[in-house]
C-alpha cells in the first residue's frame, strides 16, 4: 500500500493516475485503428472472389495462417473441393461449402492465409477480415505444431480492427446528446472506470454532450468500443489441426485451452466433436411447427438465429403468412404457460413448438 500512496489519485475515486493516461492514449490509438475500418478506395481493398452470397442458415469463416489446413478441412466437410497443396497461400479467393449438420445448412467459407500485418493490408488480410466480420462463428484454425504463435498473432490483428473475440457487449448505456453536458450514473461499483475518466475519453472524441450509464464494471478499453460503435462480438472456435505431428501431452494441453478443439483433418480426427461444438457456438434455435390435432413434426425444424420472433418463423413458412397471422400456440421454454397464445413479436427459444392460427 506505501506503492500505492506514492501514487497522485483523483479525487473521486480511487484510480491511480496512470491510468487516465492510458485510458486516454488507448482513446486515441481507437481513433486511429478506427481508419483501418473505413473502406478503403483503393482497389485493392475490393478483392475479386471475395463477394460470396450469404446463404444457408449461418456462416463460419475459416481463417488463420497458410497452410495450417483450412483447404483440407472445407473439402473434407463440405461436397466443395478447395485445392490444398504444402506451398503457402494455395488458396487466393474466398470458396464456400455448405455443412449440412441437424437439419441445418451452415455456410463454411474457405479463405486466404493471412499473416502478421493483415489488418494494415498485408497480402489478401483486409479482404479476409473483412469477410470474417460477416461470419456468425469464426474457426481459428492453428499449426498445433506451431504451438501458441499464431494464435496471440491472429487474436491481435483481429482486435486491432474492432473484432472482440468471444466477448459479449459491454452492458454499457450511451447516447450522444444535443446538450446538458455528460451525465455519468453507474449501478455497480467500477474499478477500473470513473466519471472523470469517462468525461476525458468523451472529450477526446468531441464528445460533450452524453448519457451514459455503467450497468457493469466495465474498463477503459470496453467503454471507448460502445463510443466507437463498430465493434463485432464474435464467437470463436480455436481449432488445432495437425495434432498427428504432436505429442500425446501437447495435444492433452492445447485440448484444454479455452475454447479449443484439436484436429487432424490428415487422419480424420475429432472432426464430429468439432461440428458438435460448432453447433454450440451458432447457438442456432429449432422450432417445431405443428398442425391443429396434430402432434408436432420433429423431423423437419425451422432453424433460425437466436433472437427470433414468431414474425421470423412465419416468414420462414410463407411469406405471406405474417399477413394472414392471427395469433400463434407456443409450447416450450419461452412461454410460461404450454401452449400459451403468443402475438407477432413473441420471442422464440431453442426446441420451441409452435402453431399458427390464420385470420
Ligand atoms: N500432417 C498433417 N498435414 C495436414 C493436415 N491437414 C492438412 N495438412 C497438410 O497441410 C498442407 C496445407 O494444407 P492446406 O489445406 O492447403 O492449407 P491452407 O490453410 O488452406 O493453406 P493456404 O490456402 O495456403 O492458406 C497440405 O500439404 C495438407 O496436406 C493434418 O491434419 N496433418
Ligand atoms: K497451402
Ligand atoms: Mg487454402
Amino acid at each position: 500500500s506505501s506503492v500505492l500512496l506514492k501514487i497522485s489519485h483523483c479525487c473521486i475515486c480511487v484510480i491511480p493516475a496512470t491510468e487516465y493516461h492510458l485510458g486516454l492514449l488507448k482513446a486515441k490509438l481507437a481513433k486511429y485503428r478506427a481508419q483501418l475500418l473505413e473502406p478503403s478506395k483503393s482497389s485493392a481493398a475490393k478483392g475479386e472472389g471475395f463477394d460470396v452470397m450469404k446463404s444457408g442458415d449461418a456462416r463460419v469463416a475459416l481463417i488463420g495462417f497458410p497452410s495450417v489446413g483450412k483447404s483440407t478441412f472445407l473439402s473434407l466437410m463440405t461436397s466443395t473441393a478447395s485445392e490444398a497443396a504444402s506451398y503457402e497461400f494455395t488458396t487466393l479467393t474466398c470458396i464456400p461449402g455448405v455443412i449440412e449438420y441437424k437439419g441445418a445448412n451452415i455456410q463454411l467459407l474457405d479463405l486466404p492465409g493471412i499473416i502478421e500485418g493483415a489488418a494494415q493490408g498485408k497480402g489478401r488480410g483486409r479482404q479476409v477480415i473483412a469477410v470474417a466480420r460477416t461470419a456468425d462463428v469464426v474457426i481459428m484454425m492453428l499449426d498445433a505444431t506451431k504451438g501458441e504463435v499464431q494464435r496471440a498473432l491472429l487474436e491481435k490483428e483481429l482486435e486491432s480492427v474492432g473484432i472482440r473475440l468471444n466477448k459479449s457487449k459491454p452492458n454499457i448505456y450511451f447516447k450522444p446528446k444535443k446538450g446538458g453536458g455528460i451525465s455519468f450514473n453507474s449501478t455497480v461499483t467500477l474499478t477500473q472506470c470513473s466519471e472523470k475518466l469517462v468525461q476525458l475519453i468523451l472529450h477526446e472524441y468531441k464528445i460533450f454532450n452524453a448519457e451514459v450509464l455503467f450497468r457493469e464494471d466495465c474498463s477503459p478499453d470496453e467503454f471507448i468500443d460502445v463510443i466507437v460503435g463498430n465493434r463485432v462480438y464474435m464467437p470463436c472456435l480455436y481449432v488445432y489441426n495437425k495434432i498427428d505431428q504432436i505429442s500425446m501431452e501437447e495435444v492433452d494441453r492445447l485440448a484444454r485451452r479455452p475454447h479449443s478443439v484439436v484436429i487432424s483433418c490428415g487422419m480424420k480426427l475429432n472432426l464430429d466433436y468439432l461440428l458438435e461444438k460448432l453447433w454450440e457456438y451458432l447457438a442456432l434455435t429449432c422450432i417445431y411447427t405443428k398442425k391443429r390435432g396434430q402432434r408436432p413434426d420433429f423431423t423437419d425444424a425451422i432453424i433460425l438465429r437466436k433472437g427470433a420472433s414468431v414474425e421470423h418463423v412465419c416468414h420462414r413458412i410463407h411469406r405471406s403468412l405474417a399477413s394472414q397471422f392471427k395469433y400463434a400456440l407456443v409450447w416450450g421454454t419461452s412461454t410460461k404457460y404450454s401452449p400459451q397464445r403468443v402475438g407477432l413479436t413473441h420471442m422464440m427459444e431453442h426446441e420451441d413448438v409452435i402453431q399458427i392460427v390464420k385470420k
